[in-house]
């Protein structure tokens, strides 16, 4: 069974927006599955229709099996939720809202236990109101722990936490995983989910437009490739489009960008261009995973630092 299955699920708020359309998604018991998308992408739309926040307009939900318009409790019972931009209640402790979360779910844990795992124990017992952004995501991803839940649902868990708190995130979500929880979380930024996820589906414009394993990504990520060579000055006739596996030639000032459908072919570009004009400096870069996710969502790639670039001449 799966652990969230939805079927041609669409969610539009009044006529004009369709915030989620006709979206089918599997997700596998046991497997930690990363929904991207950029802002208003309809990620936290989603998520609201599995846990009966909103109603979707048409189309079904399942969670862990059950319909998510007619058995909301039963799915509460045996999930954990991080809603977006969790709040605390600011005259109670750490320690206060997890005892608290405990008598309700009804479940074994203790306080301490789950502190730790949130690395909150130090401040388990200060009022939440003084606590910072990431301290509160802390502790509510430590309420979403109670109970030993079948499947995590996480709305940009990571949002306000340092560098130091996403990877404690990212740790204690693979926790959870090896444990047999289903860990299923929003993130609009590719590069801290691709660390932990087994899969990830990216939405935008409350599409689904890509699903498929971190690793096939990279392969496909892996075919594409840009090069810039720059020329002391650029001779009439180029023809870099003629060669085999140039998909696209842009000229600006006196640098030739190419872009190549597989890594190989940039030696050909350097060749060519060197018969034809004097090269003075190649800049390669390979298309990152980042770039694919931008790809499919039209984001700007101007300025993602993490291409791989070297200088091969
Ligand atoms: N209650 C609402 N009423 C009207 N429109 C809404 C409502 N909630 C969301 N929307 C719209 O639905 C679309 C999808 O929003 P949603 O919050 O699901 O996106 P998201 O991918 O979670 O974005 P973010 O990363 O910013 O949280 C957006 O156009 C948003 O403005």
């Amino acid at each position: 069974m799966p652990a969230i299955e939805t079927s041609a699920l669409t969610k539009r708020y009044g006529e004009d927006v369709l915030a989620v359309s006709d979206l089918d998604l599997t997700v596998e018991s046991g497997e930690i599955f990363g929904f991207l998308g950029p802002n208003g992408a309809g990620k936290s739309t989603t998520i609201n229709v599995l846990l009966d926040f909103v109603r979707p307009t048409s189309g079904t939900a399942t969670v862990l099996g059950h319909d998510t318009r007619d058995e909301a409790e039963r799915i509460r019972e045996r999930i954990g939720v991080l809603p977006e931009g969790a709040t605390v209640y600011e005259r109670l402790t750490a320690r206060e809202h997890l005892e608290w979360v405990i008598e309700t779910k009804d479940a074994a844990d203790t306080p301490d236990e789950i502190l730790e795992r949130v690395d909150l124990l130090e401040d388990a017992d200060r009022k939440a109101g003084g606590y910072s952004k990431g301290m509160c995501q802390r502790l509510g991803l430590g309420m979403a722990l109670v109970g030993d839940p079948d499947l995590l649902i996480l709305d940009e868990p990571s949002s306000g936490l340092d560098p130091t708190g996403i990877q404690d995130m990212r740790e204690l979500l693979r926790e959870e995983a090896a444990s047999g929880t289903t860990v299923f979380f929003s993130s609009h930024i590719l590069s801290e989910v691709e660390a932990v996820c087994d899969r990830v589906g990216i939405m935008n414009e409350g599409e689904l437009v890509a699903l498929d394993t971190i690793e096939s990504l990279r392969d496909a990520s892996a075919g594409t490739a840009t090069i810039d060579v720059e020329l002391a000055a650029v001779p009439d006739s180029l023809d870099v489009g003629s060669i085999d596996g140039v998909q696209q030639v842009t000229v600006e000032e006196n640098v030739v960008t190419a872009t190549c459908a597989d890594t190989s072919v940039k030696v050909d570009v350097v060749c060519h261009l060197d018969e034809r004009a004097t090269v003075t400096d190649v800049l390669s870069a390979d298309t990152s995973l980042e770039q694919l996710f931008n790809r499919y969502t039209g984001e700007s790639t101007e300025t993602d630092e993490s291409a791989s670039q070297e200088v091969i001449a």
